[in-house]
């Protein structure tokens, strides 16, 4: 592995507000990426997102606390020893930033004729990377001949140019179409494996998380609320921002009678309970719920299913309506052999 490891201890950051005095972009955020990981920062708008990643290659210092790359301290850096961190730490942004009076090859070029590379080295090393991100048929084209997908393409290869430990990825795939956005990740997941660079990425989208990230934290407020490895906490999500970006992503949704119908709050009378299942594995519910139905008389009403992966491993979500008076008991038995379980609602 040749990735640095990116390390926040106690971050803080606030800025002067202008008149509504101090905004609070960050509080207290430890979180260690290790080398070679990819690892998915997902939070709503001005969630903090932005201001921790500028952080990495010091475009942003913490007002308090620690963050360090490659056990260098980015924050204290100055002068030499903050252009030699940052020629370790490559960033791609959601509008791609390319030069447009430059070529794909030029605006490749530009960060090695910054660093003073002899101009003899630089011809083969950005032909190296055109090639890795697929533009040979476009080396001499100017960015307003290009698609999305290909101007990221040169965002890409301009990132790597200085052969950085790192890779910072600002929203990349947010203006792409989603068959784009497919091949874009695929992309970084190549690189991440050829080349074991850290990528540390911040998206709003769950399902960039899923398809790229072995790891993840949900920032809200400022705070990371929830953080580990991203299948553990697709299965078994805890806080309440995470489990709301989830139901975006999960693939189900509840029939449409029933949401229309369904209340927070459990009404009086009869109702039935709307729980949301999450399980390991492909079949996992299969038998747990024939259990309890035979076990503890509770009935259990499917009313929408699906199975996604993370990587090579399943996991199932499942909705189901179970007579109100009995949830927590059902609930109660399914946490205890190992399924997450989340009420979304009732139904009277
Ligand atoms: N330079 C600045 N001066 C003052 N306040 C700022 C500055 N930069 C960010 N903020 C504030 O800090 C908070 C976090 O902003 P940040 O851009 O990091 O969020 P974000 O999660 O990246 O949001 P988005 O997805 O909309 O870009 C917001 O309240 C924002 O208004």
């Amino acid at each position: 592995m040749t990735g640095a490891t990116i390390s926040f201890e106690g971050v803080g950051k606030s800025y002067a507000g202008g008149g509504k005095g101090q905004v609070t972009a960050l509080s207290d955020v430890t979180l260690s990426v290790a080398p070679g990981e990819i690892c998915g920062i997902i939070g709503r708008s001005g969630a903090g997102k932005s201001t921790l990643l500028r952080m990495v290659n010091g475009l942003e210092r913490p007002s308090t606390g620690t963050v360090t790359v490659g056990g260098r301290d980015v924050g204290r850096a100055r002068g030499a020893a903050l252009r030699a961190i940052r020629r370790d730490v490559g960033m791609i942004f959601q509008h791609f930033n390319l030069l447009s009076s430059r070529t794909v090859h030029g605006n490749i070029a530009l960060p090695l004729e910054i660093a003073g590379l002899p101009s003899a080295e630089i011809g083969p090393r950005v032909r190296d990377l055109i090639a890795r991100v697929g533009l040979e048929a476009q080396a001499e084209r100017y960015p307003a001949e290009l698609s999305g997908g290909q101007k990221q393409r040169v965002g890409i290869a301009r990132a790597l140019a200085t052969r950085p430990k790192v890779l910072l990825s600002d929203e990349a795939t947010s203006a792409l179409d989603p068959e784009t956005t497919r091949t874009v990740l695929e992309l970084l997941r190549d690189i991440n494996r050829d080349l074991g660079l850290t990528i540390l990425l911040i998206t709003h989208e769950m399902a960039v998380v899923r398809d790229i990230a072995s790891h993840m934290a949900v920032i809200d407020q400022g705070r990371i609320v929830e953080a580990g490895a991203t299948y553990d906490i697709f299965v078994t999500p805890r806080h309440p921002t995470t489990r709301s970006f989830l139901s975006g992503v999960t693939g189900i949704t509840l029939p449409g009678f029933i949401a229309g119908r369904m209340t927070e709050a459990r009404p009086h009378g009869p109702a039935e309970e709307i729980v949301r299942i999450t399980f390991a594995g492909a079949h996992a519910t299969d038998p747990m719920l024939a259990r309890m139905t035979a076990e503890r008389g509770i009935a259990v009403n499917i009313l929408a299913g699906a199975i996604e992966e993370i990587g090579p491993r399943p996991f199932g979500n499942l909705l189901v309506a179970i007579d109100a008076a009995r949830g927590p008991e059902a609930r109660d038995y399914l946490n205890r052999h190992g399924l997450s379980t989340e009420v979304l609602g009732y139904v009277g």
